[in-house]
């Protein structure tokens, strides 16, 4: 299946300002490639990286807009945009997952991320820290008495500053090499409800009406 793809010659940025994605960008915008013979997907390469500050979200922009057009029936494609398992290993996770590119959307291909740990909570962590040291300081009282407490404010603080650093350090690079994400096309079947007038007209199944997550026990079974 052969889809439409366009390289941008500019990106809007969250500014608001719209950029000459050639001069501003390190990177020119990439295709998204199989990385090996039967991978399900296609691997999405960045171009530029941006903080949303404001939501706390880190924002790739791949300087590619797609008409992703109709299945073989004629019905519409979605594309859907799926974490790499390497994500797994950082602090990071895309909130949307599987994140959704529309059959009609026509703006440039995004990809959202979030720490798991939020950058306010971080920050009045850090903050209640060194009140605490100060007036530690001020109330001049003997190590014997402060000895674990200041144990303990150590290792928040330890444990803050290392967040921190994970915080303000991207998921990837935007160097044409770095993959952060993957992408599948799949059909988006029409369907049409159609309401029926008892729950038994739903037909009979072996689970029933056993309740969400009660059915198979497994993993979460208490
Ligand atoms: O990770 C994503 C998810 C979406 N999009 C683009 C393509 C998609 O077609 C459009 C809208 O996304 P979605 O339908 O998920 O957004 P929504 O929150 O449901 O808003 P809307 O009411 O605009 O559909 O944004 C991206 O670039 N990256």
């Amino acid at each position: 299946m052969e889809v439409k793809v366009f390289k941008l010659k500019e990106i809007k940025l969250l500014s608001g300002d719209v950029v000459d994605v050639e001069q501003y960008c390190n990177v020119q915008p990439i295709l998204p490639a199989y990385g090996k013979e039967g991978d399900a997907c296609m691997d999405v390469y960045p171009i530029h990286y941006e903080y949303d500050r404001d939501k706390d979200r880190h924002i790739y922009h791949t300087g590619l807009a797609f008409n992703i057009g109709d299945d073989a029936n004629g019905e519409p494609n979605e594309m859907s945009l799926r974490p790499r398992s390497n994500l797994t290993k950082s602090d990071f996770y895309m909130p949307n997952a599987p994140g959704t590119l529309d059959w009609g959307y026509r703006g440039e291909l995004l990809i959202i991320f979030k720490n798991r740990t939020s950058r306010d909570l971080v920050h009045a962590v850090s903050t209640l820290i060194e009140i605490v040291d100060k007036l530690r300081e001020h109330m001049h009282l003997p190590d014997s008495m402060v000895g674990n407490a200041r144990l303990k404010l150590n290792n928040v603080r330890a444990t803050t500053t290392n967040i921190l650093g994970k915080l303000s350090t991207p998921p990837y690079n935007c160097d044409g090499k770095d993959r952060c994400c993957q992408l599948i096309i799949n059909s988006a079947q029409r369907i049409t409800w159609k309401e029926v007038k008892s729950i038994e007209e739903l037909g009979e199944s072996e689970r029933g009406n056993k309740g969400f997550g009660e059915g198979t026990g497994g993993a979460a079974k208490a």
